[in-house]
């Protein structure tokens, strides 16, 4: 019998260093491509039309581009676990192939299809790709457990070494799709967001695709200089026209760019450079490797996602207050930085990671007290760099629950926008609402005199909100319960309890927060 293989995506949706494509069409006499929309995933109320609207364009990159090569993707419908065992049946299928993938609910799905899998006899082979390294490899390095800092982590990589290079480009012409796909063909185009349950069209003016993604790194990374100068956390937040950052996170997340071609993108100039560049954690290097150590801790830290059952996430007693969270989501929290930034999310999927500290900070310890959990869901509905290891890591961050531990240093939601947004152009874009305020008031709306809010067309208390919270009054209180929590979990692992903050590197809490 021949070989008919499926390359099954999910995430990585390219074609460059795709060692599972590769794989699946190594030798094949037929090669089917497939993508499942699976109904776990969308969910209009859960998955912003933004999101979903980056990842159908991110399949109609992809259909391009096995059409140049004489194939083309299917677009199937339904659970993993039935579709595959009926098309293995159907399409008379030999082999599997799909890169390898650490989130939790992919982790079961994937060992179920493979039990299916076997149970047909078709091959699998599930190569890594997502990441530089092997997460197994990584924690098999590591005695088994993930480090906790970003310094241990780039201890780790270091020992490692270089992360395997690109693998090479799939041949110009690809096998043909097995006969029986190829009735199936006409069924399994990509939908257009409609068709599956969404608006017509989001918002975001990032489109999404492997052509998208290369297109982007070639131009951010054709300024050498600006790449070996890279610092973050330093940067324009309020930049929104060419933001300070490469916006490949939604390319990352979906695939559509290899983080080894980058990383070796990178390593090439610095190279050309003499050496002559920043370094991990702050340099764009470093933000990869950001990417690697949060995707290791998401792939080895039961319960990553939650507070409960997250052995090294400090337990804090936050109020769950659904209209603050609401205010939160909706840009009604009348603090004009916060706001704006909210709206930036709804609007674009997208914002710098400062942005992303102001409204994490004043969401959970900074002003309102709720729980980083809440915050994570809204950003999980709304981002279209969404990512699950990511997405937890760095609100435990953020909310100074898990590896940051220097919670007396809150954003202020007044001065800490100021210092970039000094006239609020980007405040007036996206609240347009106060487009009109003069720049004296535009952080702090309500200290306007009434004279000049009509003047502005806005009045404050009607046309927009006032402050949700006195942020001076708040932030002071909020301090003092952090250190309460801290003295808690402080008592509980002296009393040999678990109370978070440990658990990674030999129950030591993680003490040293790093520039991130
Ligand atoms: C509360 C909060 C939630 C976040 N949620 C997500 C998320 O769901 N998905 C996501 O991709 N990023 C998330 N981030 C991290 C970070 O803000 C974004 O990765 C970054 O802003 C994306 O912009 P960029 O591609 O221009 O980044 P660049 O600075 O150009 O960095 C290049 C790449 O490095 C990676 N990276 C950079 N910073 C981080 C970081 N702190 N942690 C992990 N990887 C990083 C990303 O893949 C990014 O694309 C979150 C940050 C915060 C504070």
């Amino acid at each position: 019998m021949g070989k008919t293989a499926i390359i099954w995506f999910r995430k990585g949706l390219r074609l460059h260093d795709n060692p599972a494509l590769l794989a699946a069409a190594r030798d094949a006499d037929h090669l089917c491509p497939i993508f499942i929309l699976d109904p776990w995933f969308l969910k209009p109320d859960k998955i912003s039309v933004n999101r979903v609207q980056f990842l159908l364009e991110s399949l109609a990159d992809l259909d391009a581009s096995f059409r140049a090569r004489g194939s083309r993707l299917l677009v199937l419908r339904g659970k993993p676990q039935e579709v595959l065992p009926r098309v293995f049946k159907d399409w008379g299928v030999t082999h599997l192939c799909f890169e390898s993938d650490t989130e939790p609910y992919a982790k079961q799905r994937d060992a179920a299809v493979r039990e299916l899998a076997e149970a047909a006899g078709v091959e699998v082979h599930s190569p890594v790709s997502h990441t530089l390294h092997d997460p197994q490899l990584l924690l098999a390095r590591n005695g088994g457990r993930p480090p906790l800092t970003m310094q241990s982590f780039t201890k780790l990589v270091d020992a490692v070494g270089a992360p395997p290079a690109p693998a090479a480009d799939p041949p110009e012409k690809l096998p043909p799709l097995a006969p029986k796909a190829e009735t199936e063909a006409a069924a399994a185009a990509v939908p257009s967001l409609a068709d599956i349950g969404y608006p017509p069209a989001g918002t975001t003016p990032f489109k999404g695709g492997e052509t998208a993604a290369l297109a982007r790194m070639a131009d951010y990374l054709s300024d050498k200089d600006w790449v070996c100068a890279f610092e973050k956390p330093k940067g324009n937040p309020a930049a929104f026209v060419r933001p300070a950052t490469t916006v490949l996170s939604p390319y990352l997340k979906f695939g559509c760019l290899s983080p080894r071609l980058f990383h070796a993108k990178l390593q090439q100039i610095y190279t050309e450079k003499n050496g002559k560049h920043t370094q991990p954690p702050v340099s764009l290097r470093g933000q990869l490797l950001w990417r690697e150590f949060f995707t290791l801790c998401g792939a080895s830290i039961p319960n990553f996602d939650r507070m409960e059952g997250n052995a090294v996430c400090k337990q804090i007693p936050w109020v769950d207050d659904p209209e603050r969270i609401k205010a939160w989501e909706e840009s009604r929290t009348g603090y004009p930085w916060i706001d704006a930034i909210m709206a930036q999310l709804r609007q674009q999927g997208w914002m710098h990671h400062l942005a992303r500290h102001s409204v994490a900070c004043f969401l959970t310890r900074g002003d309102l007290w709720c729980s980083w959990e809440a915050g994570q869901a809204v950003f999980d509905k709304y981002l279209i760099d969404a990512d699950w290891s990511l997405n937890a890591a760095n609100w435990q961050w953020l909310s100074a629950s898990t590896f940051f531990s220097q919670y007396f240093r809150v954003y202020s939601p007044i001065s800490f926008g100021k210092q970039y947004d000094k006239d609020g152009a980007y405040i007036r874009h996206f609240l347009p609402v106060l487009k009109d305020f003069p720049s004296k008031y535009i952080f702090e709306p309500w200290t306007a005199p009434l004279s000049v809010q009509q003047q502005a067309g806005c009045i404050i208390g009607k046309d927009y909100p006032r402050p949700i919270v006195d942020h001076a009054t708040v932030s002071k209180e909020n301090m003092a319960r952090m250190k309460a929590a801290y003295d808690a979990a402080k008592a509980a692992a002296a009393a040999g309890g678990s109370a978070g903050g440990g658990g990674g590197e030999g129950g030591k809490p993680a003490k040293r927060a790093r520039k991130k």
